[in-house]
């Protein structure tokens, strides 16, 4: 079931045109993460759903409920942000308890539900402290504990791990993974770090410049990117996009391969790759992309001449010559007969 949909969302603030267009459905249960660049609108879209901010126009619907001019109060949401945003003068439980004191709330609830969190969260033993005598990441506790007491439909994180160091950010990753897991409750994650956005979704959203650039698990989007723009985002190193003409017929393509799929060779100036095809749905090896100019995921079968014979299952090899400017001969799969042979 949809928990949360977006239609037609854009946002404008005077003659910037920040969001343009957005439709997006997330389900119940979901874990969301927005990724990309810098100032394509990650936060501005979640701050939308939070209702921090005004769209321009569009529909935005919470639980079935259209809550396009709702206060933010009033949407079930609850929402963590990077600076933590802790008042320094409150103990971490005046913290944690602190939106449903503002909600007037009976103070047994609010104690009951400060413990509930501080234990999921292992801040039982901090409850009486100030946050200045906090480290970075119990700090980021409370302000999740603060979200998890208001038992919302749907937690939105904003950055929230980029002011902790590496190995910190390592851990609390896992933790925000398994309080979902146990939860189970819809999240929405903003991040610009594709390795927290592959290792925590189920499900990303590709921003670029204001709209919708791709959705789709980490793996899909790994495997089968859209666009040159989602091949070159998602991956660590990022994949070779090089623009060239391998057949004339097809003229200029963009042809993308991911620098874990090349191994060297022995032969002097050529490349040697490796790609697996893990089913016989996969259109074409994986470390082998080629877009149209029109950014579409090339998959028709009779529009890959340079592939179709590779076999659609298995482990397959192929070679890459390079010259000296674009790649005229870029990619020559192996004989059907020489694969088939690997496959038996
Ligand atoms: N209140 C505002 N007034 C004017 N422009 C704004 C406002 N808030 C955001 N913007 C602009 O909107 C664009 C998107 O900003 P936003 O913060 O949503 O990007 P982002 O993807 O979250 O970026 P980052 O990863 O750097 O935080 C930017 O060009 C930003 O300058």
């Amino acid at each position: 079931m949809a928990e949360l949909t977006l239609t037609r969302i854009c946002k404008s603030f005077g003659a910037l045109d920040v969001i343009k267009g957005i439709d997006l459905e997330v389900r119940s249960g979901e874990f969301v993460v927005f990724v990309g660049p810098s100032g394509c609108g990650k936060s501005t879209l979640l701050r939308i759903i939070a209702g921090l901010e005004e769209s321009t126009s569009g529909k935005l619907t919470i639980g079935g409920k259209d809550v396009t001019d709702a206060e933010p109060s009033k949407r079930g949401i609850a929402m963590v942000f990077q600076s933590y945003a802790l008042y320094p003068h409150m103990t971490v439980a005046e913290n944690i308890g602190f939106g449903l004191s503002l909600a007037r709330r009976p103070k047994s609830e609010i104690e009951a539900k400060v413990r509930a969190a501080a234990e999921t969260l292992q801040l039982i033993h901090l409850l009486d402290r100030k946050p200045k005598a906090l480290s970075g990441g119990q700090r980021q506790r409370v302000a999740i504990g603060r979200a998890i007491v208001r038992d919302p439909k749907v937690f939105l994180f904003d950055e929230p791990l980029s002011n902790l160091d590496a190995s910190l950010r390592a851990q609390m990753r896992l933790e925000i993974a398994e309080l979902h897991t146990r939860l189970k409750t819809t999240m929405i994650y903003v991040t610009h770090d594709q390795v927290e956005a592959m290792t925590m979704a189920d499900k990303i959203v590709v921003l670029n410049g204001g709209r919708v650039e791709q959705v789709g698990s980490p793996m899909e989007l790994y495997r089968k990117p859209a666009t040159p723009f989602v091949a070159g985002f998602i991956g660590s190193p990022k994949m070779n996009l090089y623009t060239g003409e391998v057949a004339q017929r097809f003229g200029c393509q963009t042809y993308g391969i991911r620098p874990e799929h090349i191994r060297l060779s022995q032969a002097k100036g050529a490349w040697q790759g490796r790609s697996d095809i893990s089913s016989a749905s996969a259109p074409m090896p994986s470390s082998i992309w080629m877009f149209r100019k029109s950014a579409k995921w090339w998959c028709g079968p009779k529009e890959r001449p340079l592939l179709q014979r590779v076999p659609p299952f298995g482990r397959v090899r192929w070679k890459a010559q390079r010259t000296d400017s674009a790649f005229s001969r870029l990619v020559e799969p192996e004989s059907e007969k020489t694969c088939l042979k690997k496959l038996a």
